[in-house]
């Protein structure tokens, strides 16, 4: 259901902020998917709850899966976000079962190994844009490894897996240059499988790399033997440990509030900044400096302060792709040109983001081209008007940025940032209010 447009907040002055961030989407859903597969209890503390990973937990427990809710850790009730822990204990998969993967990658190449586990048939839909998100090279895949998929030919959603209780696994090729999540989701089930899996991409590279290399320490911290070489990943079959996990803060969703401290002179500090992590959002620290901002780790956690004026940035983003909307938001407002690379794969995102970016900010007075793998940004005077967000949550926080320095940038459908941090619009303006 969309929201009624929300006016992005200028800011009165440089802000002066901490801002807390909860748990991150990508290790909150590798959590789920790790905790439903466990031999024993999980405790997942600090986890995300946002539409993405209600949408795993459904689909989970739709499957079966024991997920509790523990309201002890709700904390305060200060924070605009739910944060009550999550606790599973273990189930047998079964099917039949309806699973709604939304718009979230994570969930719609996540859930199907995990659904082939289960005995049943298991019928797998989405958003109306899900239907275009790159699935068939997983299908495929799975086909491979010895799972029964009724797609009607689409290789794509809506399809039904039907689940036996068991797979086979073993090796198999994939072409995953559309996306990083193709091979997570096999290798995330893969100890379940009698004979594991040895993944091996062909094709153009694969984007990324710090969220297969998330995957894979998940997965190693739960017992699970795993082996990478280039483009060859690697699992055995075998137990995968409960216990707990503490999520990590989503460090690609900080990118819109440290940006602020950039755009406004000002200061930011995101608490419980990891000292060592695979989040892709820990790329902010080198992007945002060499876009002129101050970065400094510390006790209190990392913080960004600005100078007024600030640069472009020549950039290969293919790693880290879902910084791109609040990059290139950014890029809008510096004091040079920005070139953005790398990131084709973004066509496939939860929209057409390069489309979407070119589009939005060109609307409101803007200069972005859009390249073959990429965006080319000159920053122009900006002007107000209506920024749709096209269902993704990222667009909503890049129009944030752009709303720090232009007024009158109306939001269209600001809700769809629930995706993954639902109460934005409120952490913003407690933000701003610093200012
Ligand atoms: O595995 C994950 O948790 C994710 C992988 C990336 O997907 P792509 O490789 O499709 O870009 C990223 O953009 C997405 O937000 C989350
Ligand atoms: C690409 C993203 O999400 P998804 O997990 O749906 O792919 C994102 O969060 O930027």
């Amino acid at each position: 259901m969309p929201t009624p447009h929300w006016n992005a907040p200028v800011a009165d002055g440089p802000v002066d902020a901490t801002v807390r961030l909860p748990g991150s989407k990508s290790m909150t859903n590798r959590a789920l998917i790790l905790a439903a597969l466990a031999e024993d209890p999980v405790r997942i503390t600090r986890p995300l709850h946002s539409r993405d990973t209600e949408l795993m937990a459904g689909a989970l427990r739709a499957l079966g899966a024991s997920i509790g809710e523990d309201s002890k850790a709700v904390a305060g009730g200060s924070s605009p976000q739910k944060d009550a822990d999550w606790q599973t204990v273990p189930q047998e998969l079964r099917g039949p079962a309806r699973v709604d993967a939304g718009l979230a990658g994570t969930v719609m190449r996540f859930i199907p190994p995990v659904a082939a586990l289960a005995a049943g048939d298991v019928a797998i839909d989405g958003d109306p844009y899900a239907r275009r998100r790159p699935m068939g090279p997983i299908i495929t895949a799975l086909r491979a490894l010895g799972v029964s998929i009724d797609d009607g030919g689409r290789g794509a959603l809506p399809f039904t897996v039907h689940g036996t209780g068991a797979v086979d696994g073993g090796p198999v090729t994939i072409d995953a240059s559309g996306s990083s999540q193709l091979v997570s989701g096999l290798l995330l089930a893969a100890p379940r499988f009698g004979k594991g899996v040895e993944v091996r991409h062909e094709g153009p590279p694969v984007p990324s790399a710090p969220h297969l290399a998330m995957t894979v320490r998940m997965l190693r911290d739960r017992g699970v033997t795993v082996e990478t070489e280039t483009d060859v990943w690697r699992v055995a079959p075998g137990p995968v440990r409960g216990g707990e996990w503490v999520i990590e803060p989503d460090l690609s969703n900080a990118a819109q509030f440290l940006g602020a401290a950039l755009v406004t002179g000002g200061r930011v500090t995101v608490p419980d900044w990891p000292d060592d992590t695979t989040q892709p959002g820990d790329a902010l620290r080198d992007l945002l400096a060499r876009m002129g901002a101050d970065v400094a780790p510390g006790p209190d956690g990392l913080t960004v302060r600005g100078s007024g004026g600030f640069g472009g940035l020549d950039a290969d983003l293919h790693d880290v792709g879902e910084l791109t909307p609040v990059i290139a938001a950014l890029a809008a407002l510096a004091d040079g040109p920005s070139r953005l690379t790398g990131i084709a794969h973004l066509r496939g995102h939860e929209t057409d983001r390069l489309a979407a970016l070119v589009t939005e900010i060109n609307g409101l007075g803007g200069d972005v081209r859009e390249l073959p793998d990429g965006l080319e940004i000159r920053p122009r005077p900006l002007h107000g008007g209506v920024f749709r967000t096209y269902d993704d949550h990222r667009m909503v926080m890049a129009a944030a940025v752009l709303g720090l320095a232009v007024p009158g940038v109306e939001v269209e459908n600001p809700g769809t940032v629930g995706k993954t941090l639902p109460g934005f619009t409120e952490l913003w303006a407690s933000m701003l209010a610093s200012a």
